[in-house]
C-alpha cells in the first residue's frame, strides 16, 4: 500500500496499516522538507506509476484531499479499518476511506470514498455519508443521519437522529446539531447555530 501525505492523520494510518500487517510500500509527499515520519523515509516523485498505484491518502483536510484524490487516475486503495474498530457486516464503506481506532459503524450505514471515520466516533445504524466527509474523534452521528460531501463534522459534536447535513459544511468542536443544515455552513455551540458560510 501507498500512502499520499505525510501528515498527522499519516501517522494514524500508519499505525493502522501495521496493526493490519498491511506492508506500507511507499509514502510520498510533495513537499521537499519532510523526509522521514515514523522511521519511514518519505519520497517525493509523483510519476505515473504512482499515480496508477493504490494508495490511501494521508491529507485531514477535506477539500486538498478531494483534489489530489482526482490525481489518481481510478486507482484507489480499499478502505482500511483499524483493527479496534467495529464495523456492521451490513455496512457498506467505499474505497480509500479510514476508520480509526475505536470508531463504530452499525448496521446499514454507507460510507462514501476517502472519508475519515476518526479516533472513537460513532455511525449509527442507517447514516449516510458521502465522499471525502471526516467524523473527527470522539464525535457521534444518531440513526439516519444523512452527510453531504466534504463536511466536517468536529471532534465531540453531536447529530441527533435523521438531520441532513449539506455539502462542505464545517460543525464545530463539540456542538450539538438538532436541526437540518444548509451547504457550506459553519456551525457551532448547543444547540448548533450557523456563524457564517464558506464556499
Ligand atoms: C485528529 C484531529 O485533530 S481531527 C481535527 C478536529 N478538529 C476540530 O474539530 C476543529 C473544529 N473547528 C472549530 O471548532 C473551529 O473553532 C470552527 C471551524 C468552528 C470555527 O473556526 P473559525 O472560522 O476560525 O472561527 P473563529 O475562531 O473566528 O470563531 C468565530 C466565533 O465562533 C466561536 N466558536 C468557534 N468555535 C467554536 C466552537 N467549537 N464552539 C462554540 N463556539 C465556537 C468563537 O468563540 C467566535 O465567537 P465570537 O465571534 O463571539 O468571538
Amino acid at each position: 500500500m501507498n500512502i499520499y501525505g505525510a501528515s498527522g492523520h499519516s501517522k494514524v494510518i500508519i499505525d493502522i496499516a501495521k496493526s493490519n500487517n498491511i506492508l506500507i510500500e511507499n509514502i510520498i509527499d510533495d513537499d521537499l522538507s519532510v523526509n522521514e515520519i515514523l522511521g519511514y523515509s518519505v519520497k517525493h516523485k509523483v510519476d505515473e506509476e504512482l499515480l496508477a498505484s493504490k494508495t490511501i491518502l494521508g491529507i485531514g483536510n477535506n477539500s486538498i484531499r478531494k483534489r489530489v484524490s482526482e490525481l489518481f487516475k481510478g486507482a484507489i486503495h480499499q478502505a482500511i479499518f483499524h483493527h479496534s474498530a467495529v464495523v456492521s457486516p451490513f455496512a457498506i464503506i467505499d474505497c480509500g476511506t479510514v476508520i480509526m481506532p475505536n470508531a463504530s459503524i452499525n448496521a446499514n450505514a454507507e460510507i462514501g470514498k476517502h472519508c475519515i471515520i476518526n479516533t472513537g466516533a460513532i455511525v449509527e445504524h442507517d447514516c449516510v455519508l458521502e465522499d471525502f466527509v471526516h467524523i473527527s474523534p470522539n464525535s457521534s452521528l444518531a440513526g439516519g443521519v444523512k452527510i453531504g460531501e466534504g463536511t466536517h463534522v468536529g471532534i465531540g459534536a453531536s447529530v441527533i437522529q435523521g438531520i441532513s447535513i449539506g455539502k462542505w459544511v464545517t460543525i464545530g468542536a463539540g456542538a450539538v446539531i438538532i436541526k437540518d443544515i444548509p451547504d457550506n455552513a459553519v456551525v457551532v455551540g448547543n444547540p448548533g447555530r450557523i456563524i457564517k458560510y464558506i464556499e
